[in-house]
């Protein structure tokens, strides 16, 4: 009851804030039409006492007023849902910000890669589509709480005992309330085989993942498992359901016993002569409407309790997103001693992944980062990015913390190519202008950064050139090869006109040998310009140890350990693990 309630003031507070003279109009529309629906109980009662009196004139004229308000009626829900319908649909893209202020508000990712937090933001992106319904719902519970009060009133001037009528709805109403969340615990219980079912029925229609999927032949494999979760999930949930259904149906014919003995009352009545046919008609009618309104309540309640985990989840996102601290550092606008780790350790989980790793990176340096798969090289970049804080140790920015500057203000100093760079499917403008938003209009600002990125080959093939569309989103979106997309994404990077740090995680890995070469050569220049310019650090992560030479500084990574560093003749000349792979790879392309 407690999450219900909660719901139910957290919508009515949402909607007030919202649009208040929309919220305010429409419930008095919505309850003008609801309270008038007993006194049709009313009009009937005259109704038939005027006609079994034989006064022909009265008797039409209530069977008027019994059609008049029946259309009133129907005309004040129809305007209320005029304006209630677009509260709700307000309301729901309010929550749709808040939740996007959450997932991207709070610094770093560390938040997204927990998957409590992001199973609960997926599951409340979910639910947040279901807002509107949920107000409709606090809306017209509430109309059936005054509705059904109007008619205990009209019903106690009948027989005192009549009163205990509406009050035969609460077992059936607490009775689904149990049902419901049996319904709600079986569907959680399998909300893990729901979203792998899910997944698996993406992955077997995405177009990147079918070629491979195809090749192996490993369709039918996936569509059996998916059917297999499917099924697994759905028979627990369905049997969930039919228990609650039972439950419900038991509740239902306990206000159906109460339904027929009020009837016998006041039949009994009428024989003893202390009531009329109209009263027995009038009984009937609001009899029947309470059954309806019951059965409406429970539907009602059904919303709204899956509306209180809403806000529960809500809570907990709210909790746990954690907004930059106001008032921190601004970024220096030039380096000028460099970049330190000092025994910096980081690990997603339990793992470790980076262990006590300690570098000086000078101001102005180009420093390259090798080691085997896993070892720890991208999350070095993207610690270096103030994605993640060191669990231990700290990086320092020309001797301040990296902790104290503001995110945005880091940021904003990082031109950043990674490895699993974005295929943004928008215009070419805005795929690579988002580097330097305010530029994005710029058109030699964007082209300049598409001739050091080597990508004005694909400006060239995009119809529209800088306005074309990218991407299978759009109609006529160009479709550009891995390559292409990473030469795009590279321009983005060198956007920024003069960052603090020039980070690319194997920017070569879709390119041919040539075209690395090239793409080095270029990013030298950039680098260089740059290290003029503002002291920048040019850090890259690569396995081709042909560009790898010529860095400045090469370190090596060996279990999220620096196990090597200096310059390649010194690293040559150590003949340790970086000589060694340097040689193999020298031998195998010679
Ligand atoms: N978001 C994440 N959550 C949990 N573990 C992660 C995450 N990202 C990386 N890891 C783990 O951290 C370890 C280091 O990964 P990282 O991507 O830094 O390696 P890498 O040296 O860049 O590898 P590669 O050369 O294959 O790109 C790996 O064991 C990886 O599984």
């Amino acid at each position: 009851m407690r999450s219900l309630g909660a719901a139910i003031v957290f919508l009515v507070r949402l909607a007030v804030r919202t649009d208040r003279r929309r919220f305010v109009i429409g419930v008095g529309l919505l309850f003008i039409g609801y309270l008038s629906t007993p006194f049709v109980g009313l009009l009937l009662r005259d109704f038939t006492n005027s006609a079994l009196a034989g006064a022909a004139g009265t008797a039409t004229l209530f069977a008027a007023g019994v059609a008049l308000l029946l259309v009133f009626e129907l005309m004040m829900g129809h305007f209320a849902h005029l304006y209630y319908f677009e509260l709700g649909e307000q309301c729901g893209a309010k929550l749709e910000d808040e939740l996007l202020q959450i997932a991207n508000g709070t610094p770093g990712l560390a938040h997204l890669d927990d998957p409590e937090f992001a199973d609960t933001l997926a599951l409340t992106r979910q639910d947040v589509g279901q807002t509107r319904p949920a107000l409709e719902g606090v809306l017209h519970l509430t109309g059936l709480l005054l509705r059904a009060g109007v008619t205990t009133v009209i019903l106690a001037f009948v027989n005192p005992w009549l009163v205990l009528l509406p009050l035969a709805a609460v077992p059936p109403v607490l009775i689904a309330k149990r049902a419901q969340g049996l319904a709600n615990r079986a569907r959680e219980a399998n909300a893990e085989r729901t979203r792998l079912t899910g997944h698996l029925l993406e992955l077997a229609a995405d177009a990147d993942a079918v070629k491979e999927i195809r090749l192996f032949g490993a369709d039918r494999h996936l569509m059996a498992r998916q059917a297999e979760t499917w099924s697994e999930a759905t028979a627990a949930i369905w049997r969930a359901y039919r228990r609650a259904a039972a439950l419900r149906a038991s509740g239902q014919l306990l206000f159906a016993l109460a339904y027929g003995t009020s009837i016998l009352l006041v039949i009994d009545q009428a024989v003893a002569g202390t009531a009329n046919v109209g009263d027995v008609i009038l009984v009937v009618t609001l009899a029947v409407q309470i059954s309806v309104q019951v059965a409406s309540a429970l539907g009602l309640l059904a919303i709204l309790q899956a509306a209180g985990r809403t806000v529960e989840r809500l809570a907990m996102l709210r909790e746990r997103a954690t907004p930059a601290p106001p008032g921190r550092k601004q970024a220096p606008r030039r380096l000028r001693k460099g970049i330190r780790l000092e025994h910096v350790t980081f690990g997603y989980g339990d793992e470790t992944v980076l262990d006590e790793v300690s570098l000086r990176i000078p101001a102005g340096s180009i420093v390259a980062v090798v080691g085997e798969n896993g070892a720890g090289k991208s999350t070095l970049v993207k610690l270096l990015c103030g994605f993640y804080e060191p669990t231990g140790g700290r990086i320092t920015v020309d001797g301040t913390d990296l902790r104290s500057f503001a995110a945005d203000a880091w940021h904003g100093g990082i031109a950043m190519l990674f490895q699993d760079f974005a295929k943004l499917e928008l215009r070419l403008r805005d795929n690579v202008g988002v580097g330097d938003l305010p530029r994005i209009g710029d058109d030699a600002a964007l082209t300049d950064a598409l001739v050091r990125a080597r990508a004005t080959e694909t400006r060239d093939r995009v119809p529209g050139g800088l306005d074309g569309a990218l991407g299978r989103a759009y109609a006529d979106g160009a479709e550009l090869s891995g390559g292409q997309w990473q030469s795009l994404g590279l321009a983005r990077a060198l956007m920024r006109p003069t960052p603090l740090l020039l980070a690319l995680d194997e920017p070569a890995a879709a390119l041919d040998a040539a075209a690395e070469h090239a793409l080095f050569e270029r990013f030298a220049t950039t680098a260089r310009a740059a290290r003029r310019e503002s002291g920048a650090v040019t850090l890259f992560v690569s396995h081709r140890f042909s560009t790898v030479r010529l860095a400045d500084l090469i370190v090596v990574l060996a279990d999220g350990r620096v196990t090597e560093q200096g310059t390649h003749d010194q690293l040559m000349a150590r003949n340790g693990l970086y000589a060694e792979l340097f040689t193999l790879q020298a031998r195998v392309y010679r």
